[in-house]
Formats: C-alpha cells, sequence, structure tokens
C-alpha cells in the first residue's frame, strides 16, 4: 500500500539527498550495505539488552537507507542488476536480524512465549512474502502488492517496539501478533496473484 501510494512523495525527500551523496563519490551499494550492517547490529544489540526505545529508533535511521540506495540509483541513471538483487538480498538479513532480535527480547528478557511465537511467524511470513514476489518474478509472473509490504512490516513491528520502550504494556505483543496475521494474509494473497498472473 505505502509502496503505491507514498513512494512517490517519499522520492520527493530522497531523490536530493541521493543525488547529493552520489556528487560526494558514494556509491548505492555502499549505502546498501551500511544500511544492513548497521540494522543488523542495532537490532541485534539493542532488543536483546531490553532496550526497546533507543533500539527502534537507531533501527529506524538505519532502515532509511533502503530509501536512500534507490534515490542514488536513479540518480547514476538506474542502478545496475547487481544493485537491485544486493538490495533485495540485504532487505531478507535486515529483516531477519530485527524479527530475530524481537523475539530474543521476547523471550529471553520479557518471559513471553506468547509474543516470542507471534514474532517467529512475522520473521517466517516477512520472508515468504518476498520469496513468493522473487520466485515468481523469476518464472515471468508477477506478485506485488499484498497488506504489508516490507515498510508496513517494518512501520507495525516498530511503532510496538517503540511504544514498550515508551513503557505501553503489551505494545510489541499486540503488534507481533496484529503483523502475524497480516503477514499470514499477505503470503495468501500474494500466492493467489500468481496464480491470477499465471492465467
Ligand atoms: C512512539 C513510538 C515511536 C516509534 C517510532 C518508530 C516508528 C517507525 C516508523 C517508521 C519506520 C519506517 C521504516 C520504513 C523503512 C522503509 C524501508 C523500505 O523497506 O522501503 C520499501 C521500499 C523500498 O523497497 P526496496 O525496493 O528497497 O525493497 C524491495 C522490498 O524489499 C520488497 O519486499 P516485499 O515488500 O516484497 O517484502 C522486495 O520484494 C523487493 O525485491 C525489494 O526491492 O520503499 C517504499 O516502499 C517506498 C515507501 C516507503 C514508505 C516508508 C514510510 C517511511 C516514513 C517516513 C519517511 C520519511 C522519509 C525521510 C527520509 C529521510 C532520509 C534521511
Ligand atoms: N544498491 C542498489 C540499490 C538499489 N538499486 C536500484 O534501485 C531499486 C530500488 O529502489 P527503491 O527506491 O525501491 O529502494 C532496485 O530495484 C535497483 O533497481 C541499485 O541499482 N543498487
Ligand atoms: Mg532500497
Ligand atoms: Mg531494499
Amino acid at each position: 500500500m505505502l509502496n503505491l501510494f507514498a513512494r512517490e512523495s517519499v522520492s520527493r525527500v530522497t531523490d536530493p539527498i541521493g543525488a547529493w551523496l552520489v556528487r560526494r563519490g558514494l556509491t548505492p551499494n555502499a549505502v546498501t550495505v551500511v544500511g544492513t550492517v548497521g540494522t543488523c547490529v542495532a537490532a541485534l544489540w539493542f532488543f536483546p539488552r531490553g532496550q526497546l526505545f533507543v533500539g527502534t529508533m537507531v533501527v529506524t535511521l538505519c532502515t532509511f537507507f533502503d530509501l536512500i540506495d534507490g534515490a542514488m540509483a536513479r540518480a547514476v541513471g538506474g542502478g545496475t542488476r547487481f544493485g537491485a538483487v544486493l538490495d533485495a538480498s540485504c532487505d531478507r538479513i535486515a529483516d531477519g536480524a530485527v524479527f530475530a532480535a524481537i523475539v530474543w527480547w521476547a523471550f529471553a528478557v520479557e518471559g513471553d512465549q506468547v509474543a516470542a511465537a507471534a514474532g517467529l511467524v512475522c520473521l517466517v511470513a516477512a520472508q515468504v512474502i518476498s520469496y513468493v514476489k522473487a520466485r515468481a518474478e523469476a518464472t515471468g509472473l508477477s506478485a506485488d502488492g499484498g497488506l504489508v509490504e516490507r515498510a508496513e512490516r517494518l512501520i507495525i513491528a516498530l511503532v510496538g517496539t517503540g511504544l514498550q520502550g515508551l513503557g505501553v504494556p503489551n505494545a510489541a505483543g499486540v503488534a507481533l501478533w496484529l503483523l502475524a496475521v497480516l503477514a499470514v494474509i499477505t503470503v495468501v494473497q500474494r500466492l493467489v496473484a500468481v496464480h491470477r498472473s499465471a492465467r
């Protein structure tokens, strides 16, 4: 949804930043890798220590690199095929680290097995949502869209951890269960889209 409706407005902010970074000599691939490493290190450092609010802020900042790398690619004339694969692969690594760190927090710090279970569903469903699209595209089919694409998934999870970090009880658990349900629905939506596209 955000991919459809927010991308243009976000690009108005990110495109000038991307063009400026390119002029400074940075490459899209470097920004993709730095953002991914930053996201992984921040999530795996802060969340398992129970530092949810600061962790949410740093992870959020690092995920913005993913909006900038595409803007830089556009500034250099559309990017490369390797860059597109690197970007999508790094997204999967970052998503894995974010949800693994939240599951770790829920299980080891909170002792909340119900939230940890929801986090595991989110972890697997997030990977499958993207895999269905990638596999469909590799076969010449399409499977775009769905209720929770990557931006929505990150926003729901990070609002949950951010609010929990501010002291709102069960915010992360509620966000994880909501996201788990929406993510499973999205897997089904993408499979239906592939089926339609195959016909
Ligand atoms: C009181 C509590 C406080 C809590 C505060 C925290 C709240 C958290 C709030 C926001 C966090 C937002 C993080 C969102 C980051 C979004 C990054 C992102 O993933 O963008 C997605 C997309 C770019 O996608 P890519 O092409 O790089 O990746 C594709 C994606 O991985 C697909 O995955 P799938 O959906 O299939 O699972 C793959 O299939 C595909 O292969 C792959 O290419 O960009 C967009 O969708 C554009 C719209 C994003 C809208 C984000 C809204 C963020 C809100 C504000 C942005 C303001 C911009 C300012 C930028 C400043 C930069 C310095
Ligand atoms: N290192 C990179 C990163 C991205 N690209 C290109 O940008 C597209 C993604 O743009 P977003 O605005 O959605 O982030 C991606 O599909 C590539 O075409 C790149 O070339 N190198
Ligand atoms: Mg990107
Ligand atoms: Mg990306």
